[in-house]
């Protein structure tokens, strides 16, 4: 789905070849610092390369139109963006973006509940907690229904109950749908439990002096 070829990003990211399968949830792991969230930003050309190529679907991303690009190719990242109005307006804002039709209130009340989110769909969405702003996040990707999920710890807000209910919901919906998600967490446990290939950015990057 993604191929990066010679890719060098200021001081930060240098890559030789690295390869992202399609239809399958994967991981980037490494530690802090290591250009994780950089790397998935060049994957929906919110940042691009200094010098190589980066591909997507055997196509240089700087070549797509960067809003028809970001449509299928959704990013998750570490703040919950939430716009002014109602948890409804929130859920349905990037469906508009994507040009979709609206969903009913009764499939956004189910998506509530699957979520586990005990609020009304007319609730202001600036007055929910973090962890509820990241669940309403997660629903409004999913609504999307995009090729490409890049999740940037998606669930930092999350205490780990509420974190595999999400993750569970997440990747099960990705898995039926044969979507491709990239997704960046801290947690060892969660990358073992929901990646179907795990990719150590120490293994990505090529080091000082090789
Ligand atoms: N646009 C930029 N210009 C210059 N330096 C940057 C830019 N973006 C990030 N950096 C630096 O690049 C390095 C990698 O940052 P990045 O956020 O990609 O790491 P990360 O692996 O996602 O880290 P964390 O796990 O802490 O979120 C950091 O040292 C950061 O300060």
């Amino acid at each position: 789905m993604f191929q990066l070829r010679h890719v060098q990003f200021k001081d930060i990211l240098h890559i030789e070849n690295f390869s992202i399968p399609g239809q399958r949830v994967c991981c980037l792991f490494g530690e802090s610092g290591s250009g994780k969230s950089t790397l998935l930003k060049m994957l929906n050309g919110m940042l691009t390369q200094d010098s190589g190529e980066v591909l997507y679907k055997n196509q240089e991303i700087s070549s797509y139109d960067p809003v028809d690009l970001r449509k299928e190719v959704v990013m998750l990242g570490q703040d919950a963006v939430m716009f002014e109005g109602t948890v409804r307006d929130n859920l349905l804002i990037g469906r508009k973006f994507s040009g979709k039709e609206e969903t009913s209130d009764q499939k956004l009340g189910e998506l509530l509940n699957a979520l586990r989110l005990g609020k009304q769909l007319e609730d202001e969405a600036d007055k929910l907690s973090g962890g509820e702003k990241q669940r309403v996040a997660f629903g409004r990707v999913l609504l999307m229904d995009a090729e490409v999920y890049l999740l940037d710890e998606p669930t930092s807000a999350l205490d780990v109950e509420t974190e595999t209910l999400v993750m569970d919901l997440f990747t099960n919906q990705l898995r039926e749908r044969d979507k491709t998600a990239v997704f960046v967490t801290h947690s060892k446990e969660v990358a073992e439990k929901y990646a179907d290939e795990i990719f150590y950015m120490n293994d990505i990057l090529v080091s000082e002096g090789t």
